[in-house]
């Protein structure tokens, strides 16, 4: 795998490095060894997966309060998405900064989002599907979010309005630090 980091600590990019011959290649999508060499995450306990059946279907954002924080590693394996990962943690060189990424199944990325950043991401695709490892298990009642437009991140959007979000999404209060 090959590491990128990112201006935000601990978000960092991963790219497949590929064993190819006439069948195709190999490549590891996930190694808690090369992971814990990097610093990185070496610890999954739940691998999720997020179907989109809309181009522009907004998730997000969400995180889990302590003692839940979760480690995300997000990979985009059908159609593409537009990430934007919120650094919420106030100790952070960066906190409140953003940072955005397109995934998609064709650049295969993967995207390391440490535990107190919140993670949203918008399809733009038809069909667009995520996976991601997550290193705790949900915990729905340390779950918090930011709301999408909150002018407090002024995250700036490829839409102006996502086609399809939850309601519990559009409705998160403006951000309190
Ligand atoms: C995240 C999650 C949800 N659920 C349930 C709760 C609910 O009934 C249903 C849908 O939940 P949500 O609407 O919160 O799903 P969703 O909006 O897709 O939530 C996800 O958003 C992206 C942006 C992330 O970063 C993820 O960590 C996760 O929070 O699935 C679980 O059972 N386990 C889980 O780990």
């Amino acid at each position: 795998m090959l590491f990128t980091k990112t201006d935000i600590p601990g978000a960092t990019l991963v790219e497949l490095q590929k064993f190819e011959d006439e069948r195709g290649f190999f490549a590891r999508g996930w190694c808690s060894r090369e992971f814990a060499e990097q610093g990185l995450p070496d610890h999954v306990v739940q691998v999720n997966i997020s179907y989109n059946r809309h181009k522009h279907t907004l998730r997000g954002f969400h995180y889990q309060l302590a003692p839940h924080g979760e480690d995300k590693m997000l990979r985009c394996i059908r159609g593409s998405l537009y990430d934007v990962l919120i650094d919420l943690r106030p100790e952070s060189p960066t906190y409140k900064q953003h940072l955005t990424v397109e995934l998609s199944a064709a650049n295969q990325r993967m995207l390391v989002i440490p535990k107190g950043c919140a993670n949203a991401f918008l399809t733009i695709e038809d069909h667009t599907e995520a996976t991601y490892l997550v290193s705790e298990f949900y915990a729905p009642a340390a779950e918090r979010g930011v709301r999408w437009n909150d002018s407090a991140f002024a995250v700036k959007w490829p839409v102006d309005e996502p086609a399809v979000i939850s309601d519990k999404d559009r409705t998160w209060p403006d951000y309190a630090e």
